[in-house]
Order: C-alpha cells, then sequence, then structure tokens
C-alpha cells in the first residue's frame, strides 16, 4: 500500500512571546506548548502537572509535567451523530447544525461502547454536532470524570474559565475545540439536497465532489484541502499527546475523519474514495512505538473483547472495576 501522507517527525513547539516563559515547566519537546498553556490555565494554581487520569497515574507524588506518563496510549476517533441536515439529507459542511434525537441517541451508545477505554484529553472540532457527541459519549464514561471545554478566545475567557481545585481539575477532562477539526467546507453545496443535486450535476460528479480526493465542490474543499488543515492540526497537536502517553478522544466529522484515517491507515488517494463512517461510531487505535494502529469498532461494555486490546487497557479496566465496586 502506497503511503500517501507521511508520518513527520514530531517536531518541538516553543512558547509563543506573550506567555512568560516561567509558566513553563520542563516538559518533553514532543508535548505541544500551546495546548500545556490551556492545561496550565485550567490548572491554575495547582502542582502544573498535566492533567492525569488517577487510575492511569503510577505516582500521585511525582510532577508528572516531567517525564513521560506511558509509551503507549488510546486513540478514539468518533464521527458525530446524525445531525439535522443529515436527517433531511442535505450538504451540511461548515453549517453548525445540531443532532436529531437520534443523532443524541447515538452518541450516548458510542459513549457506552468507549466507557471503559481511558480518555485523558477530548479534541472536538468548533461545531455543535461534534462538541454534542463528545459531551454525550462521556456521559456514559465509567471515569466518571467531567469533560470541560477549554476557552482561549480571549485572555478573559481564560481567567474566567480558572478551575481553582486540584481535587475538580483531576476529576476533569479538558475539551479542546479546534476549527481545523470541522467538517470539509461544502462550498456552494451546503444547504442543498444531495438527491436534488445528484439529479441536477449527475450522479458520477456528485459522487467526484463528495468522495475524490482532490475535486473540490464548487467554491468547497477537495478532501486533500481539508487533510492540509486536519492532518496538520493531529500531527502539531494530537500526536505529540499520544506520544507523551495521553489517551485521547476526537469527536469530528465525516470528511475531516476521513483525511485523518487516511493519514493513520496510510491510504492511498485512491483507497480513501471508498472509505465512509457511519455516524457515532467510534474507531480504536493504539499508538505504539510511533505507529497507529487500528483496533476497529469497540463493541460494547459488557463484551470481553475489548478489554483484550492491550495490556495497558486491560489494566485499566479492571483498576475501574476496582474503583467503582469499593
Ligand atoms: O454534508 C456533509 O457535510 C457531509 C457529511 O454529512 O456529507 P458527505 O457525506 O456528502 O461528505
Amino acid at each position: 500500500m502506497a503511503t500517501v501522507v507521511c508520518h513527520q517527525a514530531i517536531t518541538s513547539h516553543r512558547p509563543s512571546n506573550s506567555f512568560k516563559a516561567s509558566h513553563f515547566p520542563k516538559e518533553p519537546l514532543n508535548v505541544p506548548i500551546k495546548l500545556r498553556q490551556k492545561q496550565f490555565k485550567i490548572q491554575a494554581t495547582a502542582s502544573q502537572a498535566p492533567l492525569l487520569d488517577p487510575v492511569l497515574s503510577p505516582s500521585k507524588n511525582i510532577p508528572q509535567s516531567y517525564k513521560k506518563k506511558s509509551n503507549e496510549a488510546s486513540l478514539i476517533l468518533i464521527r458525530h451523530g446524525e445531525s439535522l441536515w443529515n436527517e433531511k439529507n442535505l450538504f451540511t459542511g461548515c453549517v453548525d447544525v445540531p443532532l436529531t434525537e437520534k443523532g443524541i441517541a447515538e452518541a450516548i451508545q458510542a459513549g457506552k461502547r468507549i466507557s471503559n477505554i481511558p480518555v485523558d484529553l477530548i479534541f472536538t472540532s468548533s461545531l455543535i454536532r461534534a462538541q454534542m457527541t463528545a459531551m454525550l459519549a462521556m456521559t456514559q464514561h465509567r471515569c466518571k470524570k467531567v469533560p470541560i471545554i477549554l476557552h482561549d478566545e480571549s485572555e478573559k475567557a481564560q481567567t474566567w474559565s480558572h478551575v481553582f481545585s486540584e481535587e475538580t481539575r483531576k476529576q476533569s477532562i479538558p475539551v479542546i475545540a479546534a476549527w481545523q477539526l470541522n467538517e470539509r467546507m461544502y462550498g456552494e453545496l451546503q444547504g442543498l439536497n444531495k438527491e436534488e443535486t445528484a439529479e441536477r450535476y449527475g450522479t458520477q460528479q456528485v459522487h467526484e465532489w463528495r468522495r475524490s480526493y482532490h475535486i473540490p465542490p464548487p467554491k468547497g474543499e477537495s478532501l486533500e484541502m481539508c487533510a492540509e488543515r486536519a492532518v496538520a492540526y493531529f500531527e502539531d497537536n494530537i500526536q505529540p499527546e499520544l506520544a507523551f502517553g495521553n489517551n485521547v478522544l476526537i469527536a469530528a466529522h465525516g470528511n475531516s475523519l476521513r483525511s485523518i484515517i487516511m493519514y493513520l491507515d496510510k491510504l492511498t488517494s485512491q483507497e480513501v474514495t471508498s472509505l465512509e463512517l457511519s455516524t457515532g461510531l467510534p474507531l480504536l487505535y493504539i499508538f505504539k512505538d510511533r505507529k497507529f494502529m487500528r483496533r476497529g469498532s469497540p463493541v460494547g461494555p459488557t463484551e470481553a473483547g475489548v478489554y483484550a486490546y492491550t495490556k495497558r487497557l486491560a489494566q485499566y479496566r479492571q483498576k475501574l472495576d476496582e474503583t467503582l465496586n469499593q
């Protein structure tokens, strides 16, 4: 299988000038500073360690910010549940529409399926359907932590959303909303009915707009253009977190996730044309030794197979069982 998008070396990120150097604990260079700034903000006056999962954290006394948490991490991808425009069969793209009742149920079901898989950090797009999906899925997680959206749109938003209790911080999961993970911008197709558009322009033309890698819809983004921002964001902000040992959940969209999966699975531009993602379906990857290993879709919390993915995941589930049975 040819490699279209190569795994690039993880680059270091320097603190921006606007942030005082003294605010930065020494960290592995592969930990994105921007993200740590955000984490730091939520940690406020606490220990300055990264947000840790107490279940996975080997020792609560060692400042975790100074060492890699683990050489293995889980990555869960979820396409949002059905939206009101999916239901109406309209091209949606970057139009910000919410989930339907069915979409809400799908998100909750996805949450049940990943409820025993560790999540330390959540990335969503800036669109409500992805954010709703992440939040609803997390209501089912057995860790019972609270997902908290980090607001960095202004200094004031950052300051006003500080959390001043370390205990509370430990019981929370930061949620980072990034426009780069938004759905592909569908240009002049946004709001049009898919079936009517196929009748007007021909099935073949509409299929090329929807699924080809290089061909953009009128005044919109091709999958290639979408990949330029979504995969770059993944490489710069998400992969370093996985390399650090943080377990990540990404809730995003059909096409932004297709571009990320193309990168993870090293699909060719031809192969990605037949990649379809169902709404609300979680997909699990294990990141180890700088490689992504696809593990399919977790079936459900009661299925034994889910816990056989890796020793680390089995241990996590066992710890959850012990903690919750106490
Ligand atoms: O309308 C959209 O934004 C997308 C995802 O729902 O549609 P398509 O499957 O055609 O890429």
